[in-house]
């Protein structure tokens, strides 16, 4: 799958494709079906099944205190996009000054002159444009003056439930965690790379794996049980995704203490599953109290993996 990382690196030869727009947050059972759809599209008129996300999402860059959390990075939606089978990923640098070209521009100038799309995927309720002026009627006309085809996802259920983003955080927050994968079409997981902390998980017996979340907000927080995989090897361990109050840790991360696990993580791209929780992150008097607990976390885990 190819990576356009910016408007700026589309060439002439990107132009043809069969396109959607959107989030994609979480790449979840709604979204594959629509990202079918684009595929058997794309591959029977020949061209190149092309999916459009915005990056930071919109309301990250609108209301960055209140946009909801992500259950995908950029480079999560672009694993989880390959492997369905799209040929071609365009992230645009989502940024003010890109929300504030017209609704006419954004279809003339990107979506015909630059990528010369033949044939369109969208929600009926996408706005584009300046102020949100631009709609599904208005692509539509677009469509019929420059010879392309607007079609409309629908909505998905699971169990009467439509299958939304937002559905799946109010799940993953509750701990529903097999609920949240019958929506996503699989466990959701946090992924990314080991990175350097303050080195003192070894000092108390307990070395963390430090994964920066480079998430505006993340959908679980707390102690968890979980599934590590590292390379093609499988682990279990504890968790925590929080702010380390008892350190004094400012920035939400995620700390992972792998079981029957020795050696160097740093620089390696780690994927963390959530199977349960087991508490909320506390504010400890003391290092050796926070170890204390530690110790009955890892063994609750323990036993329940056993
Ligand atoms: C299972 C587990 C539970 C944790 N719970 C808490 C907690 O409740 N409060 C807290 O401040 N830090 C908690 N931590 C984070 C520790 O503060 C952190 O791992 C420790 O400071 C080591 O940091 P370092 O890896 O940067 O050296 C937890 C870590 C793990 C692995
Ligand atoms: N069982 C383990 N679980 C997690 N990390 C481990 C484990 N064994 C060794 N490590 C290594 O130790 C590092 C964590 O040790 P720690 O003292 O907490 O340092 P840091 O503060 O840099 O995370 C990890 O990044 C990893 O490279």
């Amino acid at each position: 799958m190819e990576l356009i990382r910016g408007l700026h690196n589309l060439r002439p030869h990107h132009r043809g494709c069969v396109l959607t727009i959107g989030k994609f947050d979480g790449v979840h059972k709604g979204h594959q079906a629509v990202l079918a759809s684009v595929i058997e599209k794309a591959r029977a008129l020949s061209l190149p099944a092309t999916v459009m996300v915005f990056e930071p999402q919109p309301e990250e860059v609108f209301s960055p205190e209140t946009a909801p959390a992500r259950l995908s990075t950029l480079r999560e939606k672009y694993v989880q996009l390959k492997a369905l089978g799209v040929d071609r990923l365009i992230c645009v640098r989502f940024n003010r000054h890109f929300a504030s070209q017209s609704a006419d521009a954004f279809v003339h100038d990107l979506l015909v002159d630059k990528l010369g799309v033949k044939f369109l995927v969208v929600g009926d309720d996408f706005r584009f444009g300046r102020g949100r002026e631009g709609d599904f009627s208005m692509l539509t006309h677009a469509g019929e003056q420059y010879q392309f085809d607007v079609v409309s996802t629908q909505s998905f259920q699971v169990n009467d439930c439509r299958i939304s983003s937002t559905a799946i955080r109010q799940l993953l927050a509750a701990g529903e965690f097999a609920k949240a994968a019958v929506m996503l079409g699989r466990r959701f997981s946090i992924s990314g790379k080991v990175v350097h902390g303050e080195k003192k998980g070894r000092t108390i017996g307990f070395p963390t794996a430090n994964v920066l979340l480079k998430r505006f907000r993340t959908p679980i927080k707390g102690v968890f049980a979980v599934t590590v995989s590292i390379g093609k090897d499988t682990y279990h361990g504890v968790a925590n995704v929080g702010s380390r109050p008892t350190v004094a840790g400012k920035r939400t991360q995620l700390e992972v203490h792998v079981f029957n696990y020795s050696g160097s993580l740093y620089g390696q791209t780690i994927i963390v599953c959530p199977e349960f929780k087991i508490r909320d992150e506390i504010k400890f008097a003391s290092f050796e109290a926070l170890k204390e607990q530690i110790e009955r976390d890892a063994e609750q885990a323990r036993q329940a993996f056993t």
